[in-house]
C-alpha cells in the first residue's frame, strides 16, 4: 500500500531529513511512527502527501510511483490519503456538518452522496448531535473527532495521523485511539506519528522507529522504546 525504496530527502537549506529509508506498509496495517523531535517523521508524512518530493528514491502508493506523478494529478493522490493533524485545522466559519461536507464538495462528490456520507461519518465518531455546532463550540477531543470524520469521509484507503492526540488530555486521547482503531478494523491502513509512549505501549501495533533520518527499528507489536540496560 505504501512503499519507500531508498528514499533520501535533503531540504533546500541543506538539512538532511531522511537518508536511504526503506519501508513497506501493507493494506490494512496499523503502524506507529516514533522517534525524537527532528527525526524525520513529519518529512515521511509530507512525502506521502506529496507536499515534498524526495531528493532520491521512489515512493509507491498502491501501484503508483508518486515521485513521477505530475503536479496537476496531485489531487488524485490526496483522495487516496486522509490526513489528521495535531492542530485540527477546521474551518472556523463553517459548522461541523459543513466542514465535513466541504471535504466532499472539493472532490466533486454528488450532493446526494454528501447527504448520505456526512451523517454516517459523524455517527462513526459519535458526534451526530454536534452537526450544527461551530468549531469554537467544541472541546479539543470533539474537534479532533470532526477532523477524523473529515479525513475519512471520502473513504480513503490510507489514513495518516500526525500527532493526533498531541493536544489532548489522556482520557480524550484514548477516545481518539478507539476511533482510529475502529477505522482500521474497517480496513483502512493507518499510519500515526506520535510521541505518546503510553498509547504505543498499550496498543501493541507495528512500530517503526526513526532517528536522525534513518529507520532504527521496525517491530510487530512493538513498544515506544526499549529500556537500555546499564548492567
Ligand atoms: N521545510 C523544511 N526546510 C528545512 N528543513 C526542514 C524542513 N522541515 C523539516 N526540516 C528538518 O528536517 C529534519 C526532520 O524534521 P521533521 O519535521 O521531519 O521531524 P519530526 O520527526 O517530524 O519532528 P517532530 O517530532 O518535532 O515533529 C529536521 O532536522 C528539521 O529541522
Amino acid at each position: 500500500m505504501i512503499q519507500f525504496i531508498n528514499v533520501s530527502k535533503e531540504y533546500k537549506n541543506g538539512a538532511k531529513a531522511l537518508s536511504n529509508v526503506n519501508l513497506s506498509i501493507k493494506k490494512g496495517e496499523f503502524v506507529f511512527l516514533v522517534g525524537p523531535s527532528g527525526a524525520g517523521k513529519s518529512t515521511i508524512i509530507k512525502l506521502i502527501l506529496k507536499e515534498e518530493d524526495p531528493t532520491e528514491g521512489k515512493i509507491y502508493l498502491g501501484d503508483t510511483d508518486i515521485t513521477k506523478v505530475k503536479n496537476r494529478k496531485i489531487p488524485y493522490i490526496r483522495r487516496k490519503v486522509g490526513v489528521v493533524f495535531q492542530d485540527f485545522r477546521l474551518l472556523p466559519n463553517k459548522t461541523v456538518y459543513e466542514n465535513i461536507a466541504f471535504a466532499m464538495e472539493i472532490v466533486g462528490a454528488h450532493p446526494k452522496e454528501i447527504r448520505r456520507n456526512v451523517p454516517m461519518v459523524l455517527s462513526m465518531v459519535d458526534l451526530s448531535r454536534k452537526a450544527y455546532c461551530y468549531p469554537d463550540e467544541l472541546s479539543g477531543g470533539e474537534h479532533q473527532r470532526v477532523a477524523i470524520a473529515r479525513a475519512i469521509v471520502n473513504s480513503p484507503p490510507i489514513l495518516i495521523a500526525d500527532e493526533p492526540t498531541g493536544n489532548l488530555d489522556p482520557e480524550t486521547a484514548w477516545g481518539i485511539m478507539e476511533v482510529l482503531r475502529d477505522i482500521n478494523r474497517r480496513g483502512t491502513t493507518v499510519l500515526m506519528a506520535t510521541h505518546a509512549k503510553d498509547i504505543v505501549d498499550v496498543m501493541k501495533k507495528r512500530v517503526i522507529a526513526i532517528e536522525s533520518g534513518k529507520i532504527v527499528r521496525d517491530e510487530e507489536k512493538g513498544v515506544y522504546e526499549h529500556e537500555i540496560s546499564h548492567i
